[in-house]
Parts: C-alpha cells; sequence; structure tokens
C-alpha cells in the first residue's frame, strides 16, 4: 500500500518536512494548513516541490468547524470552503480532512450535520474536491467513527466519505471491529497513530503524546486490519503531533516513521522483509578511549585480562569467560573522548541480520574497517552505536576474533569468587529525542523484545529506561535517557558485569585498586526497613555501595564503579530470574554519580 506522512509530524520548515519525506521513501504527504501557511512558497511551487521530490499531495487538512450549525453561520463556512477549494486546486490535491465540529454554535442534530456535509460536498464536488469527515475524540457532538459514518451514511455523497484516525477510535475504547462495516470505497482516507497509554484528557493526549506505530500501547495492526478488510485500498498515512518529534530532527523521524510503518505492514502480511534475526548473545563491547591507561585499571580490577592485540590497528581485547571488551585507542577516541562506540552482536545468521535491518532503513556500515579486516557487517543504531553481527569462533564464517592476535599474559586462577563471566546487559543512554525511536528500532530490527518502560525521578530531571532483551535474556540492552548537569553525564553509557556472588566481586575490585561508587547512607536505613536481611549483610552492602533489589522471581544485588570519561561499570548479582535492572535504584545510583567527578 502507498505510505504518506502528515507535515504536522516533521520538525521544521515545510521545504524542509517534504525532504525529510520523500529521502525516507514516503509516496505522498498530508499537508497540514499550518505548514502552508507559514511557507513562503507559492501553492503552485509546493506542487511544484512535491512533485520534483516524487510525492504526492494525498490530503489537505484540516477544515474545522463546519457542520451542524445555524443557516447563516454555515454560509459563512461555505464562503470559506470555497477559498480552501481554490487553494486546493493550486496545490494540486484533491482530498480535504473535515474534522468533527467542537464549535459551541453547533447543534446536536445529526440530520442538519448530513444535510450540510452534502452541501459541503456538493460545493466540493465542482471542484473535483472529495470531503473526509474525521470524528476527532473530543468532538462536540460527534466523538466517534461509528457516530461520523452513520452521519457521512446518511448524506448519501459520493463527494463525502469518512476519514478513520486510529488515535481517535482508540483512545475512545471504541471497537475497531464496526469499521467493516464501513464500504471501503466510503473509506476516503486512514490516518495512524499510536500512543502511550496514559490516564489523560483525550485533546492534550493527542495533541502532544502521539507516536509512531509500534511505539505506544494500541493495537494498531489490529485496527489495519479491519480497515483493509474493509476494502480501503489508499494510503497508510502517519499523523503524530509529539512535543518530541516536533524538536527532533525532521530527517531522522521521517526514517523512523517509515520503518515504524514498514514493521507493521510487515505485521500483518502487508510488506515482505527479510525475517528478524535475534542475536544469542553479545560478543564484544567496544569501548574507544585516548588514553587506555584508566580503563586498563578498571577493567583489571574487574578481573578482565588483555589477551589479545588487533593486528594492524590499536584495539586490545580484554576478557574474562564471556565478557569481552574492546579498549580502541584509534583516532576516533582522541575526538571525543572515553565513551561505548560499538556493540559485537553474536548472530545466528550475520548477513540475514544485515539485510534485515537495511530493509528497516538503518544505515550499513562498510563491512570492512581496514582491508585486512574480517568482513563483518554492521549497521548504526539511532544513537550512533555501531553494531556488528558476529560469529564468534563459527569456522564457516568470519570471525572477528581472527583479526586478533594473541598475547601473552599470567592466566588468573581458574575458579575465582566473584569473576565476572559474561556481559549482564548494556546501558545505552539516547539523545532524548531519540528515545522512542531506539526501542522500535531495537526491536524490529534486531528482533528483541521491548520491556516496560519504566520513569524514576533523577535529581535533575526525568529518567525513563526501557529494556529490549532476547528471549532468554542473553542479550540485554537498557535503553535509557535522562537529563544530567553536564553533557558527558547525559551520554553516560555502561556496561554491566554479570558475577554469581557480587560481595566478593567487589571486593576483590576494591582490593585491586578500584574506585565503586559510594553510596548515602539514608539508601540503606531505607533498605532495612523495607526488606529483612541477615545479620551482617546489610553492613556488607552498606560498606561496599552494593544495592538491592527484589521482584516477584528473584533478587538483584548490583554496585558500581566510578566513571571514566562518558562509561562506567556495574557488577550484577541476579538470583533466581530476576527479570529488572533495579530501576528502584536509579535514583540514588544517578544522585551519587552526579555528586562524582569522573576520571579522565
Ligand atoms: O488535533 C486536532 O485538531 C486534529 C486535527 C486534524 C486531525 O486529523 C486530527 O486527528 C486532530
Ligand atoms: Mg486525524
Amino acid at each position: 500500500m502507498r505510505t504518506s506522512i502528515a507535515t504536522v509530524s516533521l520538525s521544521g520548515s515545510l521545504t524542509e518536512k517534504l525532504t525529510a519525506a520523500s529521502r525516507a521513501g514516503f509516496d505522498g504527504v498530508e499537508i497540514f494548513e499550518n505548514d502552508l501557511l507559514a511557507s513562503p512558497l507559492t501553492p503552485e511551487e509546493i506542487r511544484a516541490r512535491c512533485a520534483d521530490l516524487g510525492l504526492t499531495i494525498d490530503l489537505y487538512q484540516p477544515m474545522r468547524d463546519i457542520e451542524a450549525v445555524p443557516e447563516d453561520e454555515f454560509a459563512r463556512n461555505l464562503r470559506r470552503a470555497r477559498h480552501k477549494f481554490e487553494l486546493m486546486r493550486r496545490l494540486g490535491t484533491d482530498a480535504v480532512l473535515v474534522c468533527s465540529t467542537v464549535s459551541p454554535l453547533a447543534l446536536d442534530d445529526d440530520a442538519l450535520a448530513a444535510a450540510q456535509l452534502g452541501r459541503l460536498a456538493d460545493l466540493a464536488q465542482d471542484f473535483g474536491v472529495r470531503v473526509a469527515y474525521e470524528a476527532l475524540a473530543w468532538g462536540r457532538h460527534v466523538s466517534t467513527y461509528d457516530h461520523a459514518w452513520s452521519i457521512v451514511e446518511a448524506a448519501g455523497h459520493p463527494a463525502l466519505g469518512t476519514c478513520l484516525d486510529s488515535f481517535h477510535i482508540l483512545s475512545r475504547g471504541s471497537d475497531p471491529k464496526g469499521i467493516e462495516d464501513i464500504p471501503g470505497e466510503k473509506i476516503f482516507f486512514l490516518q495512524l497513530a499510536d500512543a502511550p497509554l496514559l490516564a489523560m484528557d483525550v485533546l492534550q493526549w493527542s495533541r502532544h503524546y502521539r507516536c509512531f506505530p509500534g511505539q505506544g500501547g494500541f493495537d494498531i495492526a489490529g485496527l489495519l486490519q479491519h480497515v483493509v478488510r474493509a476494502g480501503y485500498d489508499g494510503p497508510l498515512s502517519l499523523e503524530v503531533f509529539n512535543d518530541v518529534f516536533r524538536q527532533a530532527e525532521a530527517g531522522t523521524t521521517a526514517v523512523d516513521a517509515r520503518r515504524s510503518l514498514l514493521v507493521l505492514q510487515e505485521s500483518i502480511g502487508l510488506a515482505s522483509l527479510p525475517g528478524p534475526v535475534v542475536p544469542t548473545g553479545i560478543a564484544f563491547a567496544e569501548l574507544v578511549t585516548p588514553d587506555a591507561e584508566p580503563v586498563a585499571a578498571i577493567l583489571g580490577a574487574l578481573g578482565l585480562a588483555r589477551t589479545a592485540r588487533h593486528r594492524s590497528k590499536p584495539v586490545d581485547l580484554w576478557e574474562r569467560g564471556e565478557a569481552r571488551i574492546l579498549v580502541n585507542t584509534g583516532p576516533a577516541a582522541r575526538r571525543d573522548g572515553t565513551g561505548l562506540a560499538a556493540v559485537g552482536l553474536e548472530s545466528p545468521d550475520p548477513e540475514g541480520a544485515a539485510r534485515r535491518a537495511e530493509a528497516l532503513l538503518a544505515p550499513v556500515l562498510p563491512r570492512r574497517r581496514a582491508p585486512e579486516d574480517a568482513p563483518l557487517d554492521a549497521v548504526a543504531a539511532p544513537d550512533g552505536t555501531e553494531l556488528f553481527f558476529c560469529a564468534t569462533d563459527r569456522p564457516e564464517l568470519p570471525n572477528w576474533r581472527a583479526d586478533f592476535e594473541t598475547i601473552e599474559y599470567v592466566e588468573t586462577a581458574g575458579d575465582v569468587a566473584g569473576a565476572v563471566d559474561r556481559i549482564d546487559h548494556l546501558a545505552l543512554t539516547q539523545p532524548w529525542h531519540h528515545f522512542d525511536e531506539a526501542a522500535l528500532f531495537h526491536r524490529s530490527v534486531l528482533g528483541l523484545h521491548g520491556q516496560e518502560s519504566v520513569d524514576v525521578a533523577d535529581p535533575y530531571g526525568l529518567f525513563r529506561s526501557r529494556a529490549v532483551t532476547n528471549s532468554g535474556g542473553s542479550v540485554r540492552i537498557a535503553l535509557a535517557v535522562g537529563p544530567a548537569p553536564t553533557e558527558d553525564e547525559t551520554r553516560a553509557q555502561h556496561i554491566a558485569l554479570a558475577t554469581d556472588d557480587v560481595v566478593a566481586a567487589a571486593r576483590r575490585f576494591r582490593a585491586a585498586g578500584g574506585g565503586l561508587l559510594p553510596m548515602p547512607a539514608n539508601y540503606y536505613d531505607d533498605l532495612a526497613a523495607r526488606y529483612e536481611f541477615t545479620e551482617g549483610e546489610l553492613a556488607t552492602y552498606r560498606e561496599l555501595g552494593i544495592l538491592y533489589d527484589r521482584d516477584a522471581q528473584g533478587e538483584f544485588r548490583h554496585c558500581y564503579t566510578r566513571t571514566v570519561g562518558r562509561v562506567f561499570f556495574e557488577l550484577v548479582q541476579r538470583d533466581g530470574g530476576y527479570q529488572g535492572y533495579g530501576a528502584q535504584n536509579a535514583p540514588v545510583r544517578l544522585a551519587a554519580q552526579h555528586g562524582q567527578r569522573p576520571l579522565r
């Protein structure tokens, strides 16, 4: 099906919006009246610009407060409509959206509404225009799709149909099954928007919190299935009013939008994409740093050993069990300081994973960073993190480890208490305007499941986190966004290493000279009130800065290292199937971090 996007969904000037929509691969746009009013371009120029960009103008909108009014008022409305139909002729678009009225002048009289919409359609027909009547969820007398349809049906005019908007339908809790009772050719337009499930005034909800399908809590796929069964064959058009997207870069938002439509179409069999290849583990995390020394000191204290060096680049491999961390001191690091730059995901089919990513508009990175490197499939995540699809030590596939030469190192004793053995999770802080996009990206491109989104208060604002995981939990990525007093802190990432004895791990780390993040005494007093601990247990946690959480399945104990540049490490002990990440403790941890000066 053709895809379209309302200009209101994107930021910038009309030209910027159109360019972004075209680059992302949309077939058409809905022109929002305010975008046209604010544009220096004439309607003819807008029409030409769209044509140059390969975009059709599928809808002009909105026309408001037309129907069910006293005759003298309606005469004025028709006059206004005539002006807009003339404008639409210049724009070269033949469909207009009319929202159900919110005017205090409007009467609760369906017969009058039908008669006046019929007369509007008469006039529209003279201009070759079709009128699509949409029920706003907060319409004065008409607020549900079935009510709007009954008025359109009563009017019985060929130039009058209905516009369905998933937000208005689902926010009212209407049953979308009834859509199948509307003849497909009378559904003149379909607007799609998702939204988080919030209990709030529906107008505010609609104007500020809409998001792209798959990013909220509505069953957009289910609704779309009813619309398709009704026989609708017009465009799938995204109409998303969202405070964040209004400020984000239009190009990125448009790609995010198109990705959401592709996934939506795939979910109901309207598009066929290379299937998801779910990663089975984290092969490595790659840090870049201008100065390896502080990073090496922390990794060493965490019990990892430097085991190999890249054959041609200043990259070291540190490992312990299945926990592998690359430390890259190449040129990128000198530009940007210490940070997490790349993640290797163990993939059953690296090439297939990259094909899906590409089909879902992820930027594909060159397969080789240098001629002598193993050809690895890689894409960039929305936050710029490079994701490598890896096959570690599988003879038939290129192996990233083959790029590394083993170096002599002293094997630290085998089974030490508290040794880390793998990466439990990665926490990737997202730029604030990429949060929803990041969650959809990781779910759709990588085939990971999204866990519940968690909001907690941070000393400097709201900290929001949402984890995506594979079904066994061997890949866990916590996507987060939160304000912080410094730029580095808002971009901080962390690597959580799993151990089966966090107390021993923390002690060893400290004994090896590692700096643990101290936690406030008040936190432990509160823990003592909430849970019963064995004799001495809490004193140990207090001494080491270990945090504690519990869910229905099990327990979680974790502590943090000091930050180096924009990176810190967490030691975690998960017991009995605990599924979370200690979000309860995040405000305390964040406050403790804000009070620390990072190591350079
Ligand atoms: O919020 C509004 O006014 C508005 C306008 C046009 C639409 O299509 C819509 O769904 C909402
Ligand atoms: Mg709408």
